[in-house]
């Protein structure tokens, strides 16, 4: 596994290579090991599926506060979208700077997203399947979001934004004083 940093601390790009014979191939997707300076020693307790039917659908910005903040490993398992992590670390000195990777089936990129940041992504090709390893439950009580308009952020998603959750399309504009998440 081959992991790459992004501008954001603690934001990393997990390379894998296939092992193919003509039986197809074999890959590891996941090695406490190997990932441990990203992952550290915290466990991965859930494991979520979504699919995406329309390009331009637009999931997120979604974190969970503390005490129920995660790290979250995401990859694309069909199709491709444009993944976007937001930092919202107090003490990061990347404190409201976003990064996106495309993540896709055929580059079978992983990014590590650190607890304090947000995810989101725009869906590339229709009907795309993204899988999340969790360090943390569920745990709506805890749920956030940034919307993905956020003038202070401006997130200049590849295309026009299309299908938007009820949800989603609710959340509230950071405010101008807003400090970040407190780890
Ligand atoms: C995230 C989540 C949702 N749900 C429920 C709540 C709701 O009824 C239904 C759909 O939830 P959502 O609309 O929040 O699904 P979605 O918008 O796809 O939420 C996801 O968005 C991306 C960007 C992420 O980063 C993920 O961690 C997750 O927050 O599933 C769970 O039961 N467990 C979970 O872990």
């Amino acid at each position: 596994m081959k992991q790459l940093p992004t501008p954001l601390a603690g934001v990393v790009v997990v390379e894998t290579q296939a092992f193919q014979d003509s039986r197809g191939g074999f890959a590891r997707w996941f090695c406490e090991d190997e990932l441990a300076q990203a992952v550290g020693a915290r466990r991965i307790v859930q494991i979520n599926h979504s699919l995406t039917h329309s390009v331009g659908a637009v999931r997120g910005l979604h974190y969970q506060r503390p005490p129920h903040a995660e790290t979250k490993l995401v990859r694309c398992l069909r199709g491709r979208v444009w993944d976007v992590v937001l930092d919202l670390r107090t003490d990061s000195p990347t404190f409201l700077q976003w990064h996106a990777e495309e993540l896709s089936a055929d580059n079978a990129r992983m990014l590590v997203i650190p607890e304090g940041c947000a995810h989101g992504f725009q869906v590339l090709e229709a009907a795309s399947e993204l899988l999340y390893l969790h360090t943390a439950a569920y745990c709506p009580e805890a749920e956030a979001g940034v919307s993905p308009t956020d003038p202070a952020v401006q997130i200049a998603w590849p295309l026009p934004i299309g299908d938007l959750s009820a949800r989603d399309s609710q959340h509230p504009a950071l405010p101008p004083d807003f400090r970040g998440i407190a780890l």
